[in-house]
């Protein structure tokens, strides 16, 4: 038997990982097989895996009228990998080829190649035209309930619109955002990231060696210029790695104490500072038991992430919302430390890549609550829109905005200070 085709048969792995236990797909892409493919492989196997799991509703759509009952995890991974593939120009020789190989190589699915292959031929002549004619995937039943609850049914429809078409690629520019536009072909966007259509290899783009840019999403980018000038100012990052803002702020002249718990995401912190040649402080350490006193926190705190869909088509799919209220818990505690932390009159910068909005609008509203004098200052930043501004005094970033330039990831943020 030929070898099995191993982007292929990784990409099932993986799509195995997050549908069969919960995993998401950066935790699922580790150990020592993932690490010996070679790195093309693994770009392939972790994009089919990205895309069937954007369209998992579409493949069982494709898949349905051919299937008279439920196929094991394994063969349904396989049969909806084939059905992405056949259906958006996959050449129909080798994808079903391969797909028969992937469930032969198993002793306990070998009996089921020929379902495969009669299904996959099927799919051969109708999935093409079948495919457009396909709604939107909608969120799972977990996510879709309360975020119609919370932004109403035509929001999400164009969140999930927004989902299906992905994300382009945007960086922050650690000097000039103009120049590194023109020489990265990408265009300046009315906040001040540089926004790539189509990125192929990141790492192969003019001025990363020399560290003139980072990748961070326009949205992400907003909270740390919100703060202004920050030039000569004492600031916490207190959730800081991989270091996005952290970078934002010590390239505008701010003296950063970057703090994160995970020694593992701080030594990204590191690589990422040593890169773009930028300084500042690393601790490694939780934020709840940190000490000292600043002028201003940025707190970009652990949440659902449910913001980040566009670019982590896995999460809806492995999670079913759990640790949700505990992480609501700790963005609470973690507000509550960092006003401990700041100085008279010093301000706090919170957000969250959550739509959720007890991890957002309810957190703001709560502190206010909790903490009497504490105000709410309007965030004002270049290209900061009037229909973002939120009813408590912050910014809603939702990924449906700015469709027309390829949309953005969904941020919470807002400026709270603390009474002088
Ligand atoms: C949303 S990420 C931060 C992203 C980062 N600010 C950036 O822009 O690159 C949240 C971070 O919080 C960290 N974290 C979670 N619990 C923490 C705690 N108790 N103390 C400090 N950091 C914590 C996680 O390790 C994770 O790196």
């Amino acid at each position: 038997m030929p070898p099995i085709p191993t982007a292929r048969a990784q990409s099932v792995a993986l799509l195995g990982q997050v549908l069969g236990q919960g995993r998401l797909l950066s935790d699922a892409m580790t150990g020592s097989a993932w690490e010996a493919m070679p790195a093309p492989d693994r770009a392939a196997a972790q994009r089919m895996a990205q895309e069937v799991l954007r369209n998992l509703e579409r493949c069982d759509r494709l898949l349905k009228p051919h299937l008279r009952k439920s196929p094991p995890l394994f063969v349904r991974n396989v049969l909806r990998l084939g059905a992405w593939e056949l259906a958006t120009g996959g050449a129909a020789h080798g994808v079903v080829n391969d797909c028969v190989q992937i469930v032969a190589g198993d002793r306990k699915t070998q009996s089921m190649k020929g379902l495969v292959n009669a299904v996959l031929r099927k799919l051969t002549e109708e999935a093409p035209a079948k495919w457009s004619t396909l709604r939107v995937p909608r969120l799972p039943r977990w996510l879709r309930e309360p975020l119609t609850i919370a932004w109403g049914n035509k929001a999400v429809a164009a969140m999930e619109a927004a989902h299906l078409a992905g994300a382009p690629l945007d960086l922050s520019a650690k000097a000039d955002a103009a120049a590194l536009a023109a020489a990265v072909g990408g265009s300046l966007l009315p906040t001040g990231s540089v926004r790539l259509a189509s990125a192929g290899q990141v790492s192969a783009l003019p001025g990363y060696d020399t560290g003139d840019w980072w990748v961070q999403d326009a949205a992400a980018a907003l909270p740390a210029r919100l703060l202004g000038d920050v030039t000569g100012l004492n600031i916490l990052d207190m959730c800081a790695a991989p270091g996005g803002k952290t970078m934002q702020l010590a390239a505008a002249g701010a003296n950063v104490t970057a703090l994160d718990l995970s020694e593992a995401r701080m030594g990204r912190v590191r690589e990422n500072l040593a890169r773009t040649g930028l300084e500042a402080a690393t601790v490694t350490g939780d934020a709840l038991a940190h000490d000292g006193t600043y002028d201003a926190i940025l707190l970009d705190a652990p949440c659902s992430a449910t913001g980040t869909i566009r670019r982590h088509p896995d999460l809806p799919q492995a999670k079913q919302g759990e640790g949700i209220s505990e992480l609501i818990g700790l963005q609470a505690a973690m507000i509550d430390h960092a006003l401990r932390l700041l100085a008279p009159g010093g301000r706090l910068v919170f957000c969250t890549c959550s739509l959720i909005p007890d991890e957002g609008e309810c957190q703001v509203e709560e502190a206010l609550a909790r903490h009497p004098g504490l105000e709410v200052l309007r965030p004002e930043a270049a290209g900061v829109e009037e229909a973002w501004r939120s009813e408590e005094g912050g910014l809603r970033l939702r990924p449906d905005f700015w469709a027309e330039r390829g949309g953005m990831d969904g941020f919470y943020v807002a400026i709270l200070r603390k009474p002088a």
